[in-house]
């Protein structure tokens, strides 16, 4: 980006150290104009409206997809990466249909992507069926919305897209096509899960949840089965969080729960034991006083669920040894801290998402509103120490 000219008041301050002239900024890049000097605003004041709209129609796009294959799940659309991790067509259609759909949006945008999947093992001889089956997934996804085939050749290059670093300068986006993959094969809860960064914050977020009913899911009766389910959930940056119907209601904004008594809170936690330390988490909600039992779901479905105050808590502890990696955090911490939450990891640090591919953090992550913060910071501490101590 090219630096100049001083005290301009008509130049658009895009973060803290870059001006650009607003007549070198290329459409679609929409912005609000402003008389206020420029060295008193910041990249914040974008309006990443068409990002948004962009990545609202590639994440719905995407779980149409994804709703289609949980639906019709078989055992031979599930394959064995080299990690050991089931891997879906369906994380490769969502991952391909993301990536063609924002580079289709923002043609003027330079496009950079960190994202799950790449397509190494796709592109070997014994993966032709299933690229096969996955293009012609896409294919019908994109014929829904009137969008003209792909290629294979198409498809594994968009799907490679996701290769990019991120980092601390410039827009990336990060995307986790399908996030909570254990869910989705389980026939549970799941996430598509976009965000962009932005100089290393994450300016938006999207976060879409086929399995997720639209009410709360706070003290529902699970007898109950036909709550309507299928929310989209998207925040920006200093705009708020909004939840709408996955298949297009208009959208009401959500806001977390505003709980100051621990006793009274509820608490998100991973479902998976090997994700997260349930041991750890419960010793933690007891010195909370916490008396509901621990809500335990798949993926960044928490983040959304938590940002409309179905619980007040999220507790994330991996086993030691374990990396985060961005896209698991980046839109469902957005959908959060617009909601008026607040994510750490255990130490309390903030969540830094401009390291790269990774969240180099402190033992854990823990998501909760700003009155709990403090009490739950502490008991996590003494929770550690104690279960160390243990040892
Ligand atoms: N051993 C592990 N520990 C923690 N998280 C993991 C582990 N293996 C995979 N994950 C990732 O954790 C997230 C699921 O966590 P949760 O338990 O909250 O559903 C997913 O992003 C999943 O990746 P993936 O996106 O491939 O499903
Ligand atoms: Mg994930
Ligand atoms: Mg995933
Ligand atoms: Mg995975």
């Amino acid at each position: 980006m090219s630096a100049s000219i001083g005290h301009n008041p008509f130049l658009l301050r895009i973060n803290s150290t870059n001006q650009l002239p607003i007549s070198k900024l290329k459409f679609p890049f929409r912005f609000s104009v402003s008389t206020t000097p420029a060295r008193n605003r910041t990249f914040a004041s974008m309006s990443y409206d068409t990002q948004l709209a962009a990545a609202k129609k590639a994440s719905s796009l995407a779980a149409r997809l994804c709703q289609k294959v949980q639906k019709a799940l078989l055992q031979a659309d599930v394959q064995s990466k080299s990690d050991k991790s089931p891997v879906t067509v369906a994380d490769y259609g969502s991952q391909a249909i993301i990536s063609f759909i924002l580079q289709k949006e923002l043609p003027s945008i330079p496009f950079s992507l960190v994202a799950e999947e790449d397509s190494d093992d796709l592109r070997k001889e014994e993966s032709r069926e299933t690229l096969h089956r996955i293009t012609e997934l896409v294919n019908e996804t994109l014929a829904s919305d009137g969008i003209s085939p792909l290629s294979e050749e198409q498809v594994l290059v968009a799907i490679d897209k996701g290769v990019s670093e991120g980092g601390p300068h410039g827009q990336h986006w990060v995307l986790d096509p399908i996030d909570g993959t254990k869910g989705f094969v389980r026939g549970d809860q799941y996430a598509i899960a976009l965000a962009l960064l932005d100089e290393g914050k994450v300016v938006l977020g999207v976060l879409a949840c086929p399995n997720l009913p639209l009410a709360s899911i706070a003290k529902r009766d699970e007898s109950i089965s036909e709550d309507k389910t299928g929310c989209l959930f998207f925040a920006k940056l200093n705009a708020g969080t909004y939840m709408q119907n996955l298949d297009g209601s208009s959208p009401t904004k959500v806001h977390v729960s505003d709980i100051e008594n621990s006793e009274e809170a509820s608490f998100f936690e991973s479902y998976e034991a090997a994700h997260s330390s349930h041991d750890l988490s419960s010793l933690i909600a007891k010195k909370l006083g916490v008396k509901a039992p621990a809500v335990r779901i798949d993926s960044q479905a928490k983040y959304g669920a938590l940002s409309r105050g179905d619980g007040a808590i999220y507790l994330r502890f991996p086993r030691k040894g374990y990396r985060e990696k961005i896209w698991d955090h980046a839109a469902g911490y957005i959908v959060v801290a617009e909601a008026g939450g607040v994510a750490s990891d255990a130490a309390g640090n903030p969540l830094d998402f401009s390291k790269g591919r990774y969240l180099d953090l402190d033992t854990g992550i823990i998501v909760t509103n700003h009155k709990l913060m403090p009490a739950l910071l502490k008991a996590v501490q003494e929770s550690i120490k104690e279960k160390v101590s243990s040892l």
